[in-house]
């Protein structure tokens, strides 16, 4: 059925979600009303939204890890480790793979494995399979608020327990929890069950309980440029506000160049209050993430603290509300709960050095700032007409038409013909629009930039550049310049 960003009538919320709930047998422990009571207990101290807000007001950058093991003794463990050793403002708690595709017999079983050999065989907390409990015994155990962070295209389950469970804040959305994540699920159907978890959280608000809402701004964390990153959040920003949220976080995954990191951050908050503004949603609360570098990491523990570093430093000089912090161990795999306390100790140390001085601002990242604007509205202008006015309609249609695209991601719903490539200043431009509805000017302002670059290199603009910078971080440099 066609996609269309209408609030969702209750009644029919209400049937959709008796078959959300059988999925598995923990979803019979929900009662929304208990729920609702539960969460209106949680002090303020462990209210997500809140915790933002006041940074925000304060001017200041908080630390959130990435975390998740198998067992609830153990999870609660790591997450404690991370407050009292790792300094962590807020905290996670990561999902694991399985239940990321509603595979829950496997996430039983490997529940059964981590208890068998002592250690986690799932890479993340399998909340659906331990049940709102559980997730209540994680989140109680906690003096910092929680928040669930996963890549679910359908999530509904994993919502009502999570909310159930006393976490305060979810991650996630239609476009960024399916293009990045999946290969087959057609966007009618990932918008859709999106629709319900912002639903569900619209009525929790409507029953005085604030969820933060958090779409995933990196996607595939390669070189995404600000404008695609940015146009897929204000989607999801009005696909949630018609649902009824009214916390959200819109987030940026940091692409390497000062400048252009500043800019991107200052224009996703700016973009974010026109269009709510424009479609009439009030009293939303906007504020953002900076997601230190997603893409590859050298495997030398000193190299990444230097990377991470850097991320903490550009979401510090842009004034993000909050920077979701690596780890050392990132080109290793999942990280020891040390190696995840030493990121954000490094993290704070530069957040904490940073917040007295006043945020960057200068005349090229003005110029970027408003460059990043003009593509991200000329994208959403184009989605708009191609839904003749709704929005979910023209995300469907803009991906067919590739007039919104992500490089890199794995979905076959998206068309694939953008490539991303560095200037000579390191910051993200495109070799290849792909079908993006820019006009001349924009694109000559790309060309210039990295035909400068290649004639500084000694080399033409190619897709090699392309493949030079994803190695680029990996090998100690940020653009991939030729050995
Ligand atoms: C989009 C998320 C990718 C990032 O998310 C980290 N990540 C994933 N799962 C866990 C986990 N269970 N504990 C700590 N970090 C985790 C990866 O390392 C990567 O940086």
């Amino acid at each position: 059925m066609q996609s269309q960003n209408r609030k969702l009538d209750w009644e029919q919320f209400l049937k959709i979600r008796e078959e959300a709930l059988k999925s598995w047998p923990t979803g019979q422990e929900v009662d929304l009303a208990e729920a609702i009571a539960y969460q209106k207990q949680i002090p303020a101290s462990r209210r997500f939204g809140q915790r933002l807000e006041e940074a925000k007001k304060e001017g200041i950058t908080l630390a959130q890890p990435r975390a998740g093991v198998a067992l609830v003794h153990e999870h609660i463990e790591l997450l404690r480790f991370l407050v009292d050793e790792g300094g962590a403002d807020l905290l996670p708690t990561t999902i694991d793979s399985y239940t990321r595709q509603n595979r829950y017999n496997e996430a039983q079983a490997g529940i059964e494995e981590s208890r068998t050999v002592g250690r986690s065989m799932l890479n993340g907390f399998p909340a659906v399979n331990h049940g709102l409990t559980a997730c209540r015994e994680v989140t109680e155990a906690m003096k910092v608020p929680v928040q669930v962070r996963h890549g679910t295209p359908d999530a509904r389950l994993l919502t009502e327990i999570s909310l159930a469970g006393g976490f305060t804040a979810y991650e996630g959305g239609g476009i960024s929890y399916n293009i990045p994540y999946a290969k087959e699920v057609p966007l009618e159907r990932s918008i859709r069950d999106w629709q319900y978890v912002d639903r569900l959280v619209g009525y929790y608000e409507e029953q005085g309980v604030s969820i933060n809402r958090e779409p995933f701004g990196p996607l595939t964390g390669t070189l995404v440029p600000p404008c695609i990153s940015h146009a897929v959040a204000i989607i999801e920003a009005l696909l949630a506000a018609e649902q009824g949220v009214k916390s959200l976080t819109l987030g940026y995954g940091q692409c390497g160049n000062l400048l252009q990191d500043v800019a991107a951050v200052r224009s996703l908050e700016e973009l974010a209050d026109e269009y709510l503004e424009r479609f009439g949603y009030k009293n939303v609360v906007i504020t953002t993430v900076f997601h230190q570098w997603m893409g590859g990491f050298p495997q030398d523990e000193s190299k990444a603290f230097g990377v991470i570093s850097w991320g903490a430093a550009t979401a510090a000089m842009a004034k993000a509300t909050k920077v979701i912090v690596k780890t050392p161990h990132e080109a290793l795999g999942i990280p020891t709960k040390e190696a995840n306390a030493a990121g954000i100790r490094a993290t704070k140390q530069l957040l904490n050095m940073l917040k007295d001085q006043p945020p960057l601002v200068n005349n090229e990242i003005i110029t970027e700032k408003e460059l990043i604007k003009i593509e991200t509205r000329a994208i959403l202008e184009r989605l708009l007409e191609f839904g003749e006015g709704d929005i979910a309609l023209g995300t469907v249609r803009g991906f067919q038409a590739g007039v919104i695209d992500v490089p890199f991601a794995p979905s076959r719903f998206n068309a694939g013909r953008l490539l991303p490539a560095r200037d000579h200043n390191g910051a993200v431009r495109l070799l290849d629009f792909g079908n993006l509805p820019f006009g001349e000017d924009i694109k000559e302002v790309h060309r210039e930039k990295i035909a400068q670059r290649g004639k500084l290199e000694g080399r033409d603009p190619s897709f090699q550049m392309v493949i030079d910078d994803i190695y680029a971080i990996g090998k100690g440099m940020l653009v991939g310049k030729p050995r």
